[in-house]
């Protein structure tokens, strides 16, 4: 079994013949932390979806620790936080619930929730700090909270890669920063984080490769670049060497095309 998390050749994604992916080589090793930086509509939660195998590919392949995602049988390997929480209708889902659920792909059919699995749930609730909200539904909580309920169901799962579709979308300055030191602890730890970001914000310092993508296409792969007007704004100081840029590694600014 590979221990390359993902490796993506020439994937490309169609809707309704329109192509949305198209021609992306990417290949993300462990203890690799990788943003996935771009636009509005560029393609990054498809490419994210596609990697996981959510999302057919109508060209080219990718592998998932070396399996292709229909064979893959290890998704415990694997923490996905999706953009948001759909919580259907019908009986309400606890917090505990759904940070429970995180521990579905390492229970065997035939084992019962374990000491180890409670101590897990546990521990991913205090990690992001619900703890003492276990026992409500997750429709009261805030957005953020909702945000911490994912990441928290992830966590549980003790995964060997991380895969986070904005997981600092829409959320306070707080959760962001409680995000991003949990995520430098996991890292510490020797674990794989792809994540998805409009802006990089406190989660910057952990992120060790930025790819951007622009109408579909891998534009830069490298050093996380900077957003736009950073170093021309009010109060920044030169005191940083500006690294070279890459040969063929695109451009370092501008990734973030249009204000949202
Ligand atoms: N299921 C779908 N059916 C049709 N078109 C889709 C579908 N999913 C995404 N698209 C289109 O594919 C393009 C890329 O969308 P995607 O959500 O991957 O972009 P994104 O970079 O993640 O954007 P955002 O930052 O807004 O989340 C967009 O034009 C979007 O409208």
């Amino acid at each position: 079994m590979s221990e390359t998390a993902f490796a993506m050749t020439g994937g490309r994604v169609s809707f309704e013949g329109k192509p949305v992916l198209q021609g992306i080589d990417l290949t993300v090793r462990p203890g690799e932390v990788v943003a996935l930086l771009g636009a509005n509509g560029s393609g990054k939660s498809t490419l994210v979806r596609a990697l996981l195998g959510l999302t057919p590919l109508s060209g080219g392949s990718t592998l998932v620790y070396g399996s292709p995602p229909a064979r893959f049988r290890e998704w415990w390997r694997i923490g996905y936080v999706p953009q948001r929480l759909h919580v259907g209708g019908g009986v309400p889902a606890s917090v505990r619930e759904v940070v429970a659920s995180g521990r579905i792909a390492r229970q065997s059919r035939f084992r019962r929730t374990s000491v180890v699995d409670r101590a897990a749930v546990a521990s991913a609730l205090e990690a992001v700090r619900l703890a003492d909200r276990e026992g409500d539904p997750v429709q009261s909580l805030s957005g953020g909270q909702q945000q911490r309920v994912l990441i928290a169901r992830a966590l549980a799962g003790e995964p060997d890669t991380y895969v986070m579709d904005e997981p600092t979308a829409g959320v306070d300055a707080e959760t962001q920063k409680l995000l991003a030191d949990t995520l430098a602890a996991l890292v510490l730890d020797g674990k794989t984080v792809v994540l998805v970001a409009h802006e990089l914000g406190p989660l910057e310092p952990i992120i060790t490769r930025g790819v951007v993508i622009r109408e579909g296409q891998v534009v830069h792969d490298g050093r996380p670049p900077r957003p736009e007007g950073d170093c021309a704004r009010p109060g920044h100081e030169h005191q940083h060497p500006h690294a070279p840029v890459e040969p063929g590694a695109g451009p370092l600014t501008g990734w973030q095309g249009d204000p949202r």
